[in-house]
């Protein structure tokens, strides 16, 4: 059964951060991601989720100055000490929310990048990740990788689901885990079917969105019903979260999720 999850930070953007939850509940989800938990007490959000009933499924490290265009920390040479904070801090929140998840944003590369930039900046992730993924291991909790592409995010570190795989192989550790989400890899790569096939054993979580335009999954080039149960008949048992714009309002586009125990009504 595909269990969907309200991604916060997009998703019901009509109501306030706090009152999100309860919606999302109200329209069928079970789970909510968002990007980052860090302006809220954990303890309010943990209640959040409790009075809404619906599970913490993902949310991001601590991303560096986001609103200064960072974009992730865990490949930027010389950010080490500053990464392995915001990996504690991340387990912090996790232990709070009970998430079983935390995505590690990679960080952009600087426009000009040699290939000597490149590497000390993939030499630099893997270590990051070695970190990360062992941190959250004590924990019993999973560190995720996602590319990202480079028509939404200019310079993103990862963009391709080849050098994803390439740096988990590389990193080596059973609790680092791919978030594949569908509409960056349609962006970057397409052929979603059998990269799907190809990396089933590697995810952790997966997102979706309508391509090219990131509204629902029904609008756009991508047919998700085929997607997802690909996904079903794969034996896909985590979460799929619902990463995307509303073309109008949350509640009138859920209907593409009818069959998944969404409802559009109010
Ligand atoms: O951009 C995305 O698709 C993500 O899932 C990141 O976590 C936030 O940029
Ligand atoms: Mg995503």
């Amino acid at each position: 059964m595909i269990r969907l999850a309200a991604n916060l930070t997009m998703l019901f953007t009509e109501h306030g951060f706090l009152d999100r939850f309860a919606a999302a509940a109200d329209a069928g989800f079970r789970g909510v991601e968002y990007l980052f938990p860090y302006d809220h007490d954990p303890q309010v959000l943990a209640s959040s989720l409790r009075e809404a009933g619906v599970e913490q499924v993902l949310f991001n490290l601590p991303p560096g100055d986001w609103e200064a265009g960072e974009r992730g920390l865990a490949s930027l040479p010389g950010r080490e000490a500053e990464f392995r904070d915001a990996v504690i801090e991340a387990l912090r929140y996790a232990e709070a929310l009970d998430c079983p998840r935390v995505h590690a944003m990679a960080g952009l590369l600087p426009v000009d990048a040699d290939a000597y930039t490149r590497a000390h900046h993939q030499a630099t992730y893997v270590a990051n990740l070695r970190f990360a993924a062992g941190e959250a291991a004590k924990a019993g909790r999973q560190v995720l990788i996602e590319p990202i592409n480079t028509r939404d995010m200019p310079g993103y570190f990862l963009s391709r689901q080849a050098q994803a795989m390439a740096v988990l192989e590389a990193v080596g550790a059973d609790n680092l885990r791919l978030q594949f989400d569908l509409y960056h890899c349609q962006v970057m790569e397409g052929d979603l079917t059998r990269h799907l096939e190809r990396q089933f054993p590697a995810i952790g979580h997966i997102q979706i969105a309508g391509v090219p335009q990131r509204h629902e999954p029904d609008v756009g080039e991508v047919h998700y019903p085929a997607l997802l149960s690909r996904l079903e008949a794969l034996g896909y048992d985590g979460w799929v979260g619902c990463e995307y714009r509303p073309a109008a309002g949350t509640r009138q586009g859920l209907g593409w999720g009818r069959a998944h125990g969404l409802t559009t009504d109010h």
